[in-house]
């Protein structure tokens, strides 16, 4: 076999080099010619018949190119009895090695992947021969080292008496595992290396140690996902809206805030005219405890919401509560409309599209005179007048961000904190919500603003002093303990309010129903 390269192309079975069949250049008006294509054809068939007789002698050009392809397919079917591998012998100072190295160095090769079929494929670069062989040599040290593997992992070696307590032999089995990835850690190539016990135990301890990392940080990533996203159970609630006739579709989402998501819900009236639609809100309340950690101080001196436990259950129940009383006199604020869990459904506050209003916070106020800013001021004191002294509440977060304004008319929107007047600290967050509404109205130039002592006296009909600081003296009369007493109903205030809700509750119209 020596000197037989014919496999790799470059001489054929006969020592001969093979010449390259120079293509005859053809013009298109010949490929097209008539003439052309019958004088190929009979050719064609006399190359066939002579084929099969074997009779007649090759006179022609094309004859010779048969001869080449006949040389081909005997060097296939050649090649094919040798099939189970070829020896190459880098020989010294072959014609073939161009600058041939001395010494002596041959391996072992399955040709079926690397054998050129033709002669084109036989030009391959030597980058890619290279390639190959350095995959194949790769393939046959893994497999090598399995067939190795596996006598070992059955405690004995090839060699007799050798048992698996071997420390050599554990330590190339230890290899093998960090190899195959039986520890879960990533180590890169470790063939014919050894890692002994304490190493691999290390490896091994780590690699547990970092999947439960692992697992606890994707935890994390999709409870926070969870939170931020609709749950199950609230598109559960959704879905029964829908299948109640209260909403058709839910459209979008109006706004994403700490608390809630509030989402725009539509209801198509009447089938006959179906560009009449009911726009809603509907506030799905956030679940998540950390959100409501802040809102104790809200709720803990609210009679209402006495028992702790209950606060972060029933939190959708007071704002709903708060907007029906708020309702029940006539305060510019969404209509509540149905409550369940933790779902609030209200009128949505915009135009007939569906549109939500926009927040006083994000009105482009250049666009407004003196006179108009100077309304929409005294709309928002007549809220907070009305909201006092008519529903028993202060807001405790009112700011430009929960005012809405509408076709020139404020709306007040996010009760869920608003607090009866029994709350002791109710003056307290009168003040605060005093002092937020003043500052943005100054802001946004308003030409006639009242003090905030006047402000409070107006709301509250108390009498504070204009000389002194309004909290100083809100905090004084906090303590004395008189605040109970600005409710109409001065014998028991909470007693009055607690027995509406009962009674509510009883009739069926209060949202208690629907939320137990
Ligand atoms: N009935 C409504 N009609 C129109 N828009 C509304 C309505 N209710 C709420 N929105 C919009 O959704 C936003 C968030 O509502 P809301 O303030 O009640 O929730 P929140 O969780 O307290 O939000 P934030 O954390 O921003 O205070 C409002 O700023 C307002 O733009």
């Amino acid at each position: 076999m020596a000197g037989n390269t014919s496999a790799w192309g470059r001489t054929n079975v006969w020592g001969n080099k093979s010449e390259e069949a120079v293509e005859p250049v053809v013009s298109f008006v010949d490929i097209m010619s008539e003439d052309l294509a019958q004088s190929l054809t009979e050719e064609e068939e006399k190359l066939v018949a002579g084929t099969s007789n074997q009779t007649q002698a090759a006179s022609t050009p094309e004859v010779a190119m048969t001869d080449e392809e006949y040389a081909r397919m005997l060097q296939r079917e050649y090649d094919r009895e040798f099939d189970i591998s070829v020896t190459m012998e880098q020989q010294q100072q072959t014609p073939n090695t161009p600058g041939g190295k001395k010494g002596n160095s041959s391996f072992t090769l399955t040709p079926d992947r690397y054998y050129p079929k033709t002669a084109q494929e036989s030009d391959d670069s030597d980058e890619d021969n290279d390639d190959e062989i350095r995959q194949l040599a790769t393939d046959l040290l893994y497999a090598k080292l399995e067939k190795k593997t596996a006598v070992e992992q059955s405690g004995l070696s090839e060699e007799k008496g050798v048992t698996k307590h071997n420390p050599t032999l554990a330590a190339r089995r230890n290899a093998d595992k960090t190899l195959n990835d039986t520890v879960n850690l990533k180590t890169g190539d470790m063939i014919s290396e050894e890692v002994s016990n304490r190493v691999f135990n290390t490896l091994r301890s780590f690699a547990k140690a970092e999947t439960k990392r692992q697992h606890r940080l994707k935890d994390k990533e999709e409870k926070a996902t969870m939170e931020t996203s609709m749950d199950a159970k609230t598109r559960l609630e959704l879905f029964k809206f829908i299948n109640l006739g209260l909403i058709d579709s839910v459209e979008g989402i109006i706004s994403t805030g700490k608390e809630s998501a509030v989402l725009h819900a539509v209801l198509n009236e009447n089938e006959s005219t179906p560009d009449k639609k009911s726009h809603y809100a509907i506030k799905v309340y956030k679940t998540s405890l950390n959100e409501f950690k802040n809102r104790s101080e809200y709720v803990k001196d609210d009679f209402r919401f006495k028992n702790p436990r209950r606060v972060l259950k029933i939190w959708a129940e007071k704002e709903y509560m708060n907007l029906m009383r708020m309702h029940r006199f006539n305060l510019p604020c969404p209509v509540p409309v149905k409550l369940k869990r933790h779902l609030l459904v209200m009128s949505l506050i915009g135009d007939e599209e569906g549109d939500a209003a926009p927040r006083l916070k994000n009105v482009d106020w250049d666009f407004f005179t003196e006179e108009e800013i100077q309304d929409i001021y005294k709309q928002t004191e007549s809220i907070m007048c009305r909201l006092f002294q008519d529903c028993q509440l202060v807001h405790g977060d009112l700011s430009e961000f929960n005012l809405l304004l509408c076709d020139g008319k404020v709306f007040v929107i996010d009760v869920s904190q608003a607090m009866d007047l029994s709350h002791p600290r109710n003056l307290h967050f009168l003040t605060r919500d005093i002092e937020n509404v003043l500052n943005f109205f100054s802001r946004i130039n308003a030409p006639t603003l009242p003090t905030a002592v006047a402000l409070f006296n107006l709301i509250t009909q108390l009498e504070m002093n204009e000389a002194e600081d309004l909290m100083l003296q809100v905090e004084a009369f906090s303590e004395e303990n008189r605040t109970v007493d600005l409710r109409k109903n001065k014998s028991k205030p909470a007693d009055m309010e607690w027995q509406i809700y009962n009674k509510e509750k009883v009739r069926g119209t209060s949202p208690g129903r629907d939320y137990n």
